[in-house]
């Protein structure tokens, strides 16, 4: 196609370009909205109990005491505050009793007593359950968060490869981290609000029998109308959810130094910000008619409510003058109906929320489930001794989401003292291999052996005599001295050496506080470093770790020519010097003749293999990519000069 001539006028820009139009559909981690959407009261109350004991069972790892306290002292509080009810009948008794006010008053002032000093208990009692609710949340959520990272930091990396389980991870981290807490809160107001309401009914059964149909009656169109409320909030905001994600996701390219160099030499500022009113415009239209229809509902449920109310109070009329109860027993029962009715209504509320929440804890748990299959088996090996020899043999490596295998029967092997190269082009299974040497994946087919024993009966053991230089390296956000010493102890006479071999002494030398920077820009003491200077912390780190084996993936791909030159002199030297084995992994053909044996990888497969003069001689696939590279440094021959 050709390209664009400069003084063409530029086309408008669609509504796909500026992202206008294109398909927000649901994210991963609106896994369970559609469920949520579909399911009925009914389904939520039958899952209560499955879901409630879970809960619990986490709380009580969490603290068993505080969870003995939220809910006694929850139950407790609930019963006092309708015994308090209950009293307040010989309160309205005395008062409404015949004789002078003032010996009336008298008569009263026992029962007030006890109401005031029987909710004064109540109420301190309540806040002794919600300091204990309160604990159990925070720590609960320490407990959970533990779990998980426990979990993925254990899993064998192959897990990491898998979609689906990477997904679940997402939104155990994303969403039940903090659902879990909230699942464990509302599951214990669910118990307390329903012993309060039981005790309510207690009440007012004993003040007379009908008033407990009149009690449903009264709840359940404020009930039905906040139920109705919420779901509508609930669906409003799931429909918004992905075009609120996608405008959080502008709203940071538009605000970070990452993209802000970008934004601006490709001009997008005007496109994106029309792009974040366009998703702000439709979310606050969106929210404007939730809150119209969440209006009506609302005073749909008072109208009724206020209709069912006064069918309550007139039934209650009418039992006071046929004298079927006194009148102190009915000014109890109001009150009891209304308490009732503002009971009925969080409950409600808290159910919706245990449900919600419990969908994506029932998530969570499936995905510790899961997790634990993926962890490393027991050894059934002592730790590994010193390398003698690593050897590759027959190994078949697939990716789980991958459609052939990355590595075929491949055969390679390094003994002590070492220095082996592995080449092919891109995507040849150079990289993999390295992780099966390292001991990060293990082949479906084949073994990888550390001195004769499959790494498979070691376990993780193996990666303490390994030391991996990784192609896509990770910026620890931490300070420069623990970007190379890692989780080893500190030792500054291998700091100096592995900071001298890889280059990073003239990176920490124009640190502002050397060693002790921080290497992350987000905190105002942080500094940013150039990629040349993250692959030199990252080769420093390779070299500070002792090891038996030392495998170098890519190692000098962001380096300038002369610290790349030092870094391969280095590498070359560090298999004699310390007698390690090496692995190095380079598209750098001229740094690849040193090396004591070369594998020539195509597809998964070692397609040639042996010394760079061997393999020269043999005219094949490495003989071929050594001389492109060699002619590109080769001056092209001179054109004759013809004669004047
Ligand atoms: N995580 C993964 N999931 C699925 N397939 C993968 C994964 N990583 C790599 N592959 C595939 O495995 C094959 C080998 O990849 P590998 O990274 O080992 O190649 P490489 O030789 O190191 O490539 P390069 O020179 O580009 O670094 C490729 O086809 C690649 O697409």
């Amino acid at each position: 196609m050709a390209a664009p001539s400069p003084t063409a006028p530029e086309p408008e820009p669609t509504a796909s370009d500026t992202g206008e139009n294109e398909d927000l559909t649901a994210p991963k981690w609106r896994y369970f909205d559609d469920e949520l959407a579909r399911t009925t009261l009914w389904t939520k109350l039958t899952r209560m109990p499955t879901l409630t004991a879970a809960a619990v069972g986490w709380a009580w790892r969490a603290n068993r005491r505080d969870l003995l306290t939220a809910l006694i002292a929850s139950s407790v509080a609930a019963v006092l505050s309708a015994v308090s009810l209950a009293w307040v009948t010989r309160v309205l008794d005395a008062l409404f009793s015949e004789g002078a006010l003032p010996s009336r008053v008298e008569a009263a002032l026992p029962a007030v007593a006890v109401v005031a000093a029987v909710a004064t208990l109540a109420g301190t009692i309540r806040l002794v359950s919600d300091l204990a609710l309160a604990r159990l949340g925070t720590q609960t959520e320490r407990i959970v968060e533990l779990e998980l990272f426990d979990l993925t930091t254990r899993a064998n990396l192959v897990a990491f490869d898998d979609e689906e389980w990477a997904d679940a991870m997402y939104r155990s981290r994303d969403r039940g981290l903090y659902e879990v807490p909230r699942m464990v809160t509302a599951c214990l107001e669910v118990l307390s609000g329903s012993v309060g309401l039981l005790s309510l009914a207690g009440v007012l059964a004993v003040l007379h029998p009908l008033l407990l149909p009149l009690l449903l009656v009264s709840v359940v169109p404020a009930g039905w109308a906040a139920m109705r409320a919420a779901r509508m909030e609930y669906e409003a905001q799931r429909h918004l959810s992905t075009g609120r994600r996608r405008r959080w996701i502008l709203g940071d390219r538009m605000a970070s130094r990452d993209s802000a160099a970008e934004l601006r030499s490709y001009t997008m500022r005007d496109s994106l910000m029309a792009d974040y009113a366009s998703l702000a415009d439709r979310e606050r239209a969106t929210m404007l008619a939730v809150a119209w229809r969440q209006t009506r509902v609302r005073a749909l449920g008072g109208v009724v409510g206020g209709a069912a109310t006064a069918l309550t109070y007139a039934v209650l009329g009418v039992l006071l003058v046929v004298g079927a109860m006194p009148l102190a027993a009915v000014g109890t029962a109001v009150l009891a109906l209304q308490r009732a009715q503002g009971g009925m209504q969080q409950l409600l509320y808290s159910l919706n929320r245990v449900y919600e929440s419990g969908l994506y804890f029932a998530d969570f748990t499936e995905f510790c489930d899961k997790a634990r299959t993926a962890l490393p088996p027991v050894p059934a090996a002592p730790p590994p001794g010193r390398l003698e020899r690593v050897e590759v043999r027959d190994a078949t490596f697939t990716y789980p989401t991958g459609e052939r295998p990355a590595l075929e029967e491949v055969t390679v092997h390094v003994a002590a003292g070492e220095t082996v190269a592995l080449v092919g082009e891109n995507g040849s299974g150079k990289s993999t291999l390295a992780r099966l040497l390292g001991g990060l994946y293990h082949p479906q087919a084949g073994t990888v052996d550390w001195n004769g024993v499959d790494y498979a009966r070691i376990g993780p053991a193996v990666c303490d005599r390994i030391s991996v230089i990784i192609q896509d390296h990770t910026r620890w956000p931490m300070t420069a001295r623990r970007n190379i010493t890692m989780a080893q102890s500190r030792d500054e006479a291998r700091l100096a050496e592995a900071a001298r071999l890889s280059g990073t002494d003239e990176v920490v030398a124009a640190l502002p506080r050397g060693w002790d920077t921080l290497l992350d820009t987000t905190f105002a003491s942080g500094v940013n470093l150039s990629g040349g200077q993250w692959q030199r912390i990252a080769d420093g780190r390779g070299f500070y770790r002792v090891a038996d084996l030392l495998i170098a993936d890519e190692p000098t791909s962001a380096l300038d020519a002369r610290a790349e030159a030092r870094f391969f002199s280095t590498i070359h030297g560090h298999a004699r010097r310390t007698g390690a084995a090496v692995v190095l992994i380079t598209h750098r053909m001229a740094s690849v003749r040193m090396a004591d044996r070369v594998y020539v990888l195509d597809h998964g497969r070692v397609i040639e293999h042996g010394t760079h003069d061997e393999l020269m001689r043999q005219d094949g696939r490495y003989r071929e990519l050594y001389t492109l590279q060699a002619d590109a440094y080769t001056d092209p021959e001179p054109e004759p000069v013809p004669d004047p």
